[in-house]
């Protein structure tokens, strides 16, 4: 059985109580890995070391930075093969869908930072009239933590990493310890990648152990965190009065709005994947579905249709469309939704939601994705976050009482918007409470945008240069010249 260990100052580690937790494997329901149960005294660890790192490695060059972020990036691609087959075993996604998103996506997210640290730019300001000029420098803050879910482990861990390290800070960083078998990997790669030692350190365990002495340690100057909601107030309520900078990116409950004019091959088979991709457990899935009354029962028809055809099976086979849901405590959680949704009056579960017989995986974690029907955006399979594959359709008859469903949300971080009226998708683009608006697509991602979440849904944006105005503290310098 593998034994993930801690990498720290460019040691690869037990944690100090030698205390590791169970591994498991969501497609088979079997412990595979033992995993290090760190607390306050790994991480003081590592802030020691990552502070003893910080004075070289925010004097390195840019273009040096840049060249070990570029040969992060290679070496991933290299090894894409054995990130995506151990991003599946651990998450139970589909290997197809490791291989072409997760793995690719964090080799881009070093890439692109690897180029964006060398275009970053600090501002100037000639103060006409008064002889002065203010200029700002950006310097990076010191020792930061990095903190990530299971959903998407490689892909959004680096998303904090490479932004972090780019701009000259050191790292420390948890990945969640549900799926932490690729930031172990990502750990070999840097070793290789000439990183220097104590640029990134990992240290594994649990939320409130080894996250929460993260997130409380005096000398950790800003917080990256993306996962629940609840775990953010958390985090929040922490970090805020020791006044760190926080970056929250949370959960979400986001509406996919159909109208009768829109492209319907297109819209409806993103729509298959905006409900069901990573079996529905992507942030940004377009959990609620409202569809105007005309299109309604045409789209009702065709998209159940659709999605009894979608394969659940194992995540190595390539027909595979939905592998296993992550945890078991996670199943349980997805389907206790399905079953009140199943006693409730006014909801109609029109297909899955059970568990699929698959002889081999007695096991496995497995789930048919579902679709359920719904006559009040108040209900709570529409304000509640599932984060499986479950979502909910509900028609529409006008444009206002659509918007108006829409933003009756705690959350704000995507909506998906399918309407072929240029001048539609432009009022509802600024009327919708999202952080991120897709018109007749769905998760097209441009690096450089801001990427995140309003109200509940987070505080703050990665992404491009916000990402590394984040990990950096603006210094603003004025002078008077005679
Ligand atoms: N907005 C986004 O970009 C985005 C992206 C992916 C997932 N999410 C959200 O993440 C959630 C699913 O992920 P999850 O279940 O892993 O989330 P989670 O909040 O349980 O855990 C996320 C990470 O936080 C750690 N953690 C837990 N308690 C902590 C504490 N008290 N202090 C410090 N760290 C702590 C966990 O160990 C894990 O590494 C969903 O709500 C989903 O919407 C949001
Ligand atoms: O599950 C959440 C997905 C987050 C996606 C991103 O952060 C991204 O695409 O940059």
């Amino acid at each position: 059985m593998k034994t993930i260990l801690n990498y720290i100052n460019g040691n690869f580690v037990a944690p100090q109580t030698n205390a590791f937790l169970d591994n498991v494997n969501p497609s088979t329901g079997e412990i595979y890995s033992q995993i290090p149960k760190s607390g306050p005294s790994d991480v003081e660890d590592a802030v020691n070391k990552a502070e003893i790192a910080f004075k070289s490695w925010s004097d390195t060059t840019l273009e040096k930075r840049s060249e070990i972020l570029t040969r992060i990036a290679d070496l991933i691609e290299q090894n894409l093969d054995k990130l995506a087959l151990a991003e599946s075993t651990d998450n139970g996604k589909p290997l197809h869908l490791a291989k072409s998103v997760d793995i690719p996506r964090a080799a881009a997210n070093f890439k692109f930072f690897a180029h964006a640290l060398t275009q970053f730019y600090s501002e100037s300001h000639e103060s006409q009239g008064k002889d002065t000029i203010n200029y700002t420098l950006r310097k990076p803050l010191g020792v930061v933590g990095c903190i990530s879910p299971w959903n998407l482990p490689l892909y959004l861990l680096t998303w904090k990493i490479a932004p972090a390290i780019a701009a000259g800070n050191t790292v420390i960083a948890k990945p969640s310890e549900v799926t932490p078998m690729t930031a172990f990997l990502l750990c070999e790669i840097c070793e290789k990648s000439g990183l220097p030692h104590g640029v990134l350190n990992m240290v594994h365990g649990l939320g409130p152990e080894a996250g929460q002495a993260i997130v409380e340690h005096p000398k950790i100057k800003a917080i990256s965190f993306t996962g629940g909601t609840k775990t953010g107030e958390s985090i929040a309520r922490t970090a805020a009065p020791m006044f760190k900078k926080l970056s929250l990116e949370l959960g979400g409950k986001n509406p996919n709005i159909i109208f009768a004019d829109c492209d319907y091959e297109k819209m409806i088979s993103t729509t298959l994947k905006s409900s069901f991709a990573n079996q529905g457990q992507i942030c940004l899935c377009g959990s609620r579905i409202f569809v105007e009354q005309v299109l309604y029962d045409k789209f009702k028809t065709d998209f159940v249709e659709r999605v009894k055809d979608l394969k659940v099976g194992h995540p190595i086979e390539d027909n595979t469309d939905l592998g296993a849901v992550v945890s078991k405590s996670h199943l349980n959680k997805v389907k206790s939704y399905i079953d009140m949704a199943q006693q409730h009056p006014d909801m109609t579960v029109l297909c899955g939601g059970n568990m699929p017989e698959l002889k081999q995986y007695p096991d496995g974690y497995y789930l048919k994705p579902c679709v359920i029907e719904v006559r009040d955006n108040q209900c709570q399979l529409n304000q509640e976050e599932i984060f499986g594959p479950v979502v909910s359709i509900m028609p529409f008859e006008t444009e206002d009482e659509v918007l108006s469903m829409a933003n009756d949300s705690a959350y704000g971080l995507s909506s998906t918007l399918w309407t072929q009226n240029l001048n539609r998708s432009m009022r509802m683009s600024q009327a919708l409470e999202t952080g991120i608006v897709w018109v007749n697509t769905w998760l097209n991602r441009d690096l450089r945008t801001p990427f995140g979440g309003t109200k509940q849904s987070g505080v703050g944006r990665e992404g491009g240069f916000e990402a590394l105005r984040f990990f950096t503290e603006p210094k603003n310098v004025c002078i008077e010249y005679s």
